[in-house]
Parts: structure tokens; C-alpha cells; sequence
């Protein structure tokens, strides 16, 4: 007997997908474990959607396997996988009222009506739609209806549940809300959750574990605090959230960055003399007139400073034309730099990393 497997897990082994010479997903191999948010997260275009719909089993791989709770499903249609789904244009069926769509699973195999009775009440308990089960979707808002569908998703106690952009099409409010309940229905269920996402924030405030997609491939894979403090390329470093980037090279033991300043890094050791210093705005402070030009410290003026309630953002020009972020807490007693301001800029060498040019 090998190692028990929990019906939750799922796992990608090297699939690839191809449409026409293009592999849209090319090699993408993936294990989650049983009660993981795990998010798919990238650009337009990276191949989010088409590894969700291979999960699903709507898209069958040119290669590799799709592997569920240990079983080989690569071929199996999406009935037989067991799978709750999710999906923003999986839209409920305005024929049925809200009770009859969210039967839909049950009804469709057969379940008793007792059961069925009961789980629905259950399941709308959970998305707190008890008393809407006479409703049709005209007479809901848009936040309703996905609530509905959410319910409709986990009335069959799935283990894995996919979602792609189930709340795309919300206001941030309402978004915010359904994050909080989607995560506490996940924890409370222990259901292995594989969302798509598009929003970074989303993305980081939900997730046990991400995957950041660009064409087709997995970037970097990890907790979110870890992608978003150690990406591992610039590609990582911009797309989620705000990065500064600058042009630095490997001068014998010291890292040079603008202006010539020497600048210590904790980690990143690109092979070549030209690289990146990544530093997140967040990280950097500012301060007012020209500091003594230590490791990590930078001279710089301000050329914009944007008043976005919470933080300030500064944008300083910290020479050879390089523009570094800042962003400062508009905390007690902040004070506002000017445009034209000149400013020293520092951080921690912990909190930069050197990354390939
Ligand atoms: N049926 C298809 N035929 C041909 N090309 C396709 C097909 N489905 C997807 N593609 C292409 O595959 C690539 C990946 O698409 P996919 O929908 O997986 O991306 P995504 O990351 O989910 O993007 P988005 O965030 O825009 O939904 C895109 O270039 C898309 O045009």
C-alpha cells in the first residue's frame, strides 16, 4: 500500500495545451493539497482560464496528466470529476428560482428529496440567502446571484471547488464581502478552492498559496507574502503590485546603483555585471534634505507627490534619470514633501533583492 491520498488533492504533471503550434499552457506541473485556496493569478492571456477548464475537464491536455484525490482524470468528463464550480459567466438559470437552482446538482443525480430539501437550506444558511429560495435572478442584485451560485457550487459537498473570477463583476465593496465569506465557507468545509484571478489584491488576501502565470508557464509559486517580498524575476516584481526596479550593476564586491551609490542587497545574485534592485515603494522612506551617502541611501527630488488619503506616493528623480516610488504612511504628525524638494531615500537592505537585468 503507498501513502494514503486525500480525496481533496489535486495535481497538474507536466500538461501542456496546445492551440494550432501555440502552447498556451506548456508544461505546467502543479500538487495541492487537500483544504488549500490555491489561486492562479496572472495576466491576460498567461493561460489561467485554460488550466482551470483542464481541471474541470471542458479541455483535454495535449500532454500530461490531471490527477484527483490520486486518480488519473485526465479523460474523464467534468460530470465525473465531483468538482463544485464557480464560474463569472456560469450564470444561474433564470427558469428556476433560487431553491431550484441551487438543488440543480443534487436533482440532477437523483438525491432524495428529504436530503435535498436539506442540504439547500443548508447551503443558502451558508451564503445568508435563507428566504430568497422563491426568488428568481431578476429579482436579485448582482452580489445575490453569485451568492447563489456559490451555494449551488458546495450544495454537494465537493472536495475541490474551481473558481475563475467569481467576483469580477462586482464593485470593490461587495467584492470585499464575498472574499471574506468565500474564505470563511472554504476553512469551514475544508474544500481544496482553485480560484482564477486576474486581481492581485484578491489574490493575496485569499490564498494559501499562489501561482503567477506568464505565457503559459508558472513564473513563481509560493505564499503570498513570499511572491510578493522575494519575487524571484521582474516579471513577478511588477505585475504584482507596485515595484521599483532599478538599473544597478555588480562593481567587484559592491552592487552600484543610480548615481553611482552603493547599494547593499539581502539576496539575488544575477550571473552578469547589469541587474535589477528591486525595492517595493512601501519600503522606502524619505526624508527631508541631503543625508550623508551611505549604502542604501540615495539623494533625490521629488518630482510628484500624490495625496492618495492613507499614503502619500512620492515620486523622486534619484539620479541617471532613475524615478524611484516611495510610498509614506500619512500617519500623526507626516509631513508633506514638496515637488522640487530635495530628499534622501533609504531601506533596508532585507528588503531589496538584486534580480536578473
Ligand atoms: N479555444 C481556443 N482556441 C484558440 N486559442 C485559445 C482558445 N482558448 C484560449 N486560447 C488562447 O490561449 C491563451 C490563454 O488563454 P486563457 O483564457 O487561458 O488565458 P487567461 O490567463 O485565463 O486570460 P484572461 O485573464 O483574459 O481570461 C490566449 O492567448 C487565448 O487567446
Amino acid at each position: 500500500m503507498g501513502p494514503a491520498v486525500s480525496a481533496g488533492s489535486v495535481a497538474l504533471e507536466a500538461v501542456t495545451k496546445r492551440y494550432g503550434s501555440e502552447a498556451v499552457v506548456a508544461g505546467v506541473s502543479l500538487a495541492i493539497p487537500e483544504g488549500e485556496f490555491f489561486t492562479l493569478l496572472g495576466p491576460s492571456g498567461s493561460g489561467k482560464t485554460t488550466t482551470l477548464s483542464m481541471l474541470a475537464g471542458f479541455v483535454v491536455p495535449d500532454e500530461g496528466r490531471v490527477v484527483m484525490g490520486g486518480r488519473d482524470m485526465t479523460r474523464v468528463p467534468p460530470r465525473g470529476r465531483g468538482l463544485g464550480m464557480v464560474f463569472q459567466n456560469y450564470a444561474i438559470f433564470p427558469h428556476l428560482n433560487v431553491a431550484e437552482n441551487v438543488a440543480f446538482p443534487l436533482t440532477v443525480r437523483g438525491a432524495p428529496k428529504p436530503e435535498v430539501t436539506a442540504r439547500v437550506a443548508e447551503a443558502l444558511a451558508m451564503v445568508k440567502l435563507t428566504g430568497f429560495e422563491a426568488r428568481y435572478a431578476r429579482q436579485l442584485s448582482g452580489g445575490q446571484q453569485q451568492r447563489v451560485a456559490l451555494a449551488r457550487a458546495i450544495v454537494a459537498h465537493p472536495k475541490v471547488v474551481l473558481m475563475d473570477e467569481p467576483l469580477g463583476a462586482l464593485d470593490k465593496n461587495l467584492r470585499y464581502h464575498m472574499q471574506v465569506e468565500i474564505k470563511e465557507i472554504q476553512r469551514r468545509l475544508g474544500m481544496t478552492v482553485i480560484y482564477v484571478t486576474h486581481d492581485q489584491e484578491e489574490a493575496l488576501t485569499m490564498s494559501d498559496r499562489i501561482a503567477i502565470m506568464d505565457r503559459g508557464r508558472i513564473a513563481q509559486l509560493g505564499p503570498p507574502r513570499e511572491v510578493y517580498e522575494k519575487p524571484d524575476d521582474s516579471f513577478v516584481a511588477a505585475f504584482l503590485g507596485e515595484a521599483n526596479l532599478l538599473r544597478a550593476r555588480r562593481d567587484g564586491e559592491v552592487v552600484r546603483g543610480p548615481g553611482g551609490a552603493v547599494l547593499a542587497t539581502s539576496a539575488g545574485t544575477p550571473p552578469g555585471g547589469e541587474a535589477l534592485l528591486f525595492v517595493r515603494p512601501e519600503k522606502v522612506s524619505v526624508a527631508a534634505g541631503l543625508a550623508e551617502v551611505l549604502p542604501n541611501h540615495l539623494p533625490g527630488r521629488v518630482l510628484h507627490a500624490s495625496f492618495l488619503g492613507n499614503i502619500v506616493r512620492y515620486a523622486v528623480e534619484a539620479g541617471d534619470g532613475a524615478t524611484v516610488l516611495c510610498d509614506a504612511a500619512n500617519g500623526a504628525g507626516a509631513v508633506l514633501h514638496q515637488p522640487g524638494d530635495a530628499v534622501t531615500l533609504s531601506w533596508r537592505a532585507e528588503d531589496s533583492r538584486l534580480l536578473a537585468g
